[in-house]
């Protein structure tokens, strides 16, 4: 009885009362099992049993960007806020799972209380053709999020990834042209393909203005987190109660990790899947892609008002 009663008020706390959120352990630690944030899918997830207090409701804000940007750390420390309630795996709901049917995406949401923000994150939203057009069925005044890096690099760590499972993969210059003499880049493979953003931007743009969005850059992320969660806060609407004070660098890491939480035995940084060291590839190879992504980059910092400096 002692043990039934400690596990209910242990669930009462949080963990085992949203089957979606993140374990305990390294921050991020995404679905039980899931190394990688992209297969985090919780398709044929059991429903929540505990029926606490609160609503589950729609995200009004969804971090739909870009794969390897660092949309993981922004969820990680946007979770701190209190006025926040995210879903700690990506639902792929808009790209994978749209036929299950919005009541079914809503019953993942964690329960808000009223000035509670229900938010998730699905990086591949980005580059999914019909995402636009069924986020805006679902709610035209949703707030969207993008977590944008240097696109050379991204198509890096993305290869890194893939080739983390994959270990007879392909060098990535093999991959990235489709003629190494002429130097064509292979646009169709995906690595390269969702770096070009002003092209993924252009159909969202179909359906939502530019003030929906919020553009957060992979490279301050890193390196000034406040600051670009301050921005964050701002555009949800949310008081600054993330600051300077809730980050250290973690050295060994070579990132940013949220500093011990009250009550917490230890710091938490992402896990092993976030930071691994990327191969090396050959100069004329990086200058080739830097050359390939300036137009389209250009074309970004054009649409979105911003220059996120990748082509100075
Ligand atoms: N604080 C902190 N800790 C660890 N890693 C950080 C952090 N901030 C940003 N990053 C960068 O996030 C990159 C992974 O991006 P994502 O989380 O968007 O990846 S995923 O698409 O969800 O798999 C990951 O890319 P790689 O370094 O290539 O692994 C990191 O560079």
């Amino acid at each position: 009885m002692i043990i039934l009663c400690s596990y209910f008020l242990y669930c009462l706390s949080g963990p085992c009362c949203d089957p979606l959120a993140p374990g305990a352990g390294p921050l991020g630690g995404g679905a039980p099992g899931a190394e990688d944030d992209e297969e985090e899918s919780e398709e044929g997830a059991p429903l929540p049993v505990f029926s606490g207090p609160g609503t589950r409701r729609y995200p009004q804000a969804i971090i739909v960007g870009v794969k390897k940007g660092g949309t993981r750390a922004l969820l990680e420390f946007l979770r701190i806020h209190p006025e926040v309630r995210a879903l700690g795996a990506e639902p792929h709901f808009f790209d994978r799972g749209y036929e299950k049917g919005l009541d079914w995406y809503r019953s993942l949401m964690p329960r808000t209380l009223d000035g509670q923000i229900t938010m998730e994150k699905t990086p591949s939203y980005f580059v999914t053709k019909d995402a636009p057009k069924r986020i805006y069925n679902m709610s035209r005044e949703t707030k969207l999020i993008v977590v944008v890096r240097n696109p050379v690099t991204r198509a890096i760590s993305d290869y890194t990834q893939t080739l983390s499972k994959s270990p007879t993969l392909p060098s990535f210059q093999a991959l990235a042209f489709k003629n190494t003499s002429t130097g064509l880049i292979d646009t169709s493979w995906s690595a390269i393909r969702i770096g070009i953003y002003a092209k993924h931007l252009d159909n969202w743009l179909q359906y939502f203005p530019l003030s929906k969005f919020l553009f957060v850059s992979g490279e301050r992320l890193v390196s000034d987190p406040a600051g670009e969660m301050g921005r964050v806060q701002d555009f949800l609407g949310l008081k600054r109660v993330i600051t300077d004070k809730h980050f250290y660098f973690n050295e060994t890491k070579g990132f940013p990790c949220l500093k011990k939480p009250e009550g917490s035995s230890r710091p938490r940084c992402l896990g092993k899947s976030k930071g691994r060291p990327h191969p090396r590839i050959s100069d004329h190879v990086i200058r080739r892609l830097q050359e390939f992504y300036r137009p389209f980059n250009l074309k970004f910092y054009q649409m979105t008002g911003q220059d996120f400096g990748w082509d100075v």
